[in-house]
């Protein structure tokens, strides 16, 4: 039983559909990234998935669920896009990561020893466990963005929803955190990323599924990086910027 299957999802924005009967499935322990150029809607799709946008059509099942009948967000992790941790409010690393217990928490309740563990592991994991007490605020952007990423890891979740996490993050530290999701991945941890960079976690993902204007254009083989694209420094040209070539095209994908 796939851990997430979307059948036929369309998400509409205004009345214009950004995401145009998409079917995506991924299993217990796979490891997918989620392709394609700027605003092809896979933020927007993955939205959906952690139930943030309605669908206007198809349907969303997690673990054999379906979405609207779905309680168990506790094994739902997600990281959202670059929004940064600082929410205003004045919040400690700890306090944002805390929130990715809620769920674990019964109502009401204080938090238990198990969460407070769970907290602290997972600021360790993200390199952060001496900024635990910082307010969020007075974090670089890396290093908030390495906080939602320690929010999600603190839920322990079976499937981990991330939407280019480590964008503004630096090499050595990229590498480390592919190291924290491949950690997770061995142990069972099913893994959906949004991504543009074939990055360190590459050679750990199973499949690509790469989006044109909404719809999935390939569902298979991760990309190898080949000729320019394999150098970092490449521009990857997007077909909403020229209107030729890119990522999510024939031109990126080998020629198919
Ligand atoms: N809240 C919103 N209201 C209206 N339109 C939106 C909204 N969010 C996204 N869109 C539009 O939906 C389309 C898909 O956006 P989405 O953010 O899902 O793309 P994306 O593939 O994640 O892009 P990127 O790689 O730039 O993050 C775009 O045309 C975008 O302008």
């Amino acid at each position: 039983m796939p851990v997430l299957n979307v059948l036929g999802a369309t998400v509409s924005y205004g009345g214009r559909a950004v995401v145009r009967g998409v079917d995506l499935a991924v299993a217990p322990g796979e490891a997918v990234a989620l392709m394609g150029a700027n605003g092809s809607g896979k933020s927007t799709l993955i939205k959906a998935v952690a139930g943030l946008v309605p669908l206007a059509g198809g349907t969303i099942e997690l673990f054999g669920a379906p979405q609207k009948r779905f309680r168990d967000w506790k094994r739902v992790g997600y990281v959202p896009q670059r929004t940064g941790a600082a929410s205003g409010v004045p919040s400690t690393a700890a306090e944002v990561v805390s929130q990715g217990r809620l769920a674990h928490r019964l109502l009401g309740m204080p938090a238990r020893r198990a969460d407070r563990d769970a907290v602290a592991r997972s600021l360790a994991e993200v390199g952060l466990e001496a900024h635990a007490h910082c307010s969020v605020d007075t974090l670089s952007g890396g290093q908030q963005q390495r906080v939602l990423i320690a929010r999600a890891l603190a839920t322990e979740p079976d499937l981990l929803i991330m939407d280019e996490p480590t964008v503004g993050v630096d090499a050595e530290t990229q590498a480390a955190l592919a190291a924290v999701v491949a950690d997770r991945i061995d142990a069972g941890c099913a893994v959906l990323l949004v991504t543009h960079e074939l990055g360190p976690l590459t050679d750990r993902l199973d499949r690509a599924v790469v989006l044109a204007d909404g719809r999935v254009v390939h569902d298979g083989a991760p990309p190898r990086p080949v000729g320019e694209h394999a150098d970092p420094a490449h521009q990857h040209a997007h077909p909403h910027a020229n209107g030729t070539g890119g990522e999510g095209t024939d031109d990126y994908w080998g020629g198919r």
